[in-house]
């Protein structure tokens, strides 16, 4: 995989995973969009998270995993056995839940995995690249007098843009988001869905989240999944506005879920 040639775009065709002998997701279809916000919705339990995990192969680390089917980063099947799961994962970067710094100084947590990939050396070019990354993950002003601070020490809002500056660092083409703001109070959420709106400028970003309208507000596409079935997808306004699944409709206007 070339980095120069990966596209934004995310093809999933006719994708099955199963937990041992439990099918979670049961022949998914889908087209991620480049540069924009696709939003997974739907109750709890129906496969969003899985799904989502699929996208860089997370699910791998899970020994009763297994799926079917294909899921294609500009054309190519991210699970061919040549693929290399560490450099798909810098191109399909993911946001945690809860934020996760590692317990290592802000600076750190940037330069880490870019030291890794032999992206640029320590010194002046590391610095410019840390910075740049909290400059874009919108955390810079409030960290820069203290880089040799652990992450760890900062708010959970904080420590959420720093994740995001860190996936940044390694250049991605697309962001998964795991209900990036459920952790967060209403302002630091606030924060977070603005970096979104500006981050999906260069970035594809795919977001799990169980506040509709959240899904609403940042997405521009949105998926409704319901038991390991994509029920409907479509731009965010038709879905929430005029759906044309009945049990789309039950969810979103909160007479089911
Ligand atoms: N590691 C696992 N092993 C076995 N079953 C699992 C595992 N992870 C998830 N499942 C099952 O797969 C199904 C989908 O779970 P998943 O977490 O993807 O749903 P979700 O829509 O993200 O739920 P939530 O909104 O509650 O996070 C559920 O039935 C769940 O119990």
């Amino acid at each position: 995989m070339n980095s120069e040639t990966v596209e934004n775009t995310l093809t999933i065709r006719d994708l099955k995973l199963w937990y041992g002998d439990f099918e979670a997701l049961h022949g998914i279809n889908l087209d991620i969009q480049k540069g924009k916000v696709t939003a997974f919705i739907g109750p709890s339990g129906c496969g969003k998270s899985t799904f989502l995990r699929t996208l860089n192969r997370m699910n791998d680390r899970i020994p009763s995993c297994r799926i079917e089917g294909k899921i294609m980063l500009n054309g190519q099947d991210i699970y061919d056995p040549s693929v290399d799961v560490v450099q798909l994962r810098s191109y399909v970067g993911m946001v945690f839940q809860k934020p996760n710094p590692f317990p290592k100084s802000i600076y750190e947590n940037i330069a880490y995995a870019p030291r890794i990939h032999g992206m640029v050396k320590d010194g002046p070019e590391m610095d410019e690249l840390v910075e740049s990354a909290l400059r874009r993950a919108s955390i810079w002003d409030e960290v820069k007098d203290k880089l040799q601070q652990p992450g760890t020490a900062l708010s959970g809002g904080q420590q959420q843009r720093l994740c995001i500056a860190r996936t940044i660092a390694v250049k991605p083409k697309v962001i998964l988001m795991d209900e990036p703001c459920s952790a967060l109070d209403p302002i630091a959420t606030a924060k977070i869905e603005e970096l979104m709106d500006e981050l999906k400028e260069e970035y594809t970003i795919v977001i799990v989240t169980h506040n509709m309208q959240q899904a609403a507000r940042v997405s521009d596409y949105t998926a409704y999944f319901y038991l390991g079935d994509l029920i409907e997808y479509a731009d965010t306004h038709t879905i929430f506005t005029a759906p044309a699944n009945q049990k789309t409709e039950d969810y979103i206007t909160g007479r089911f879920g």
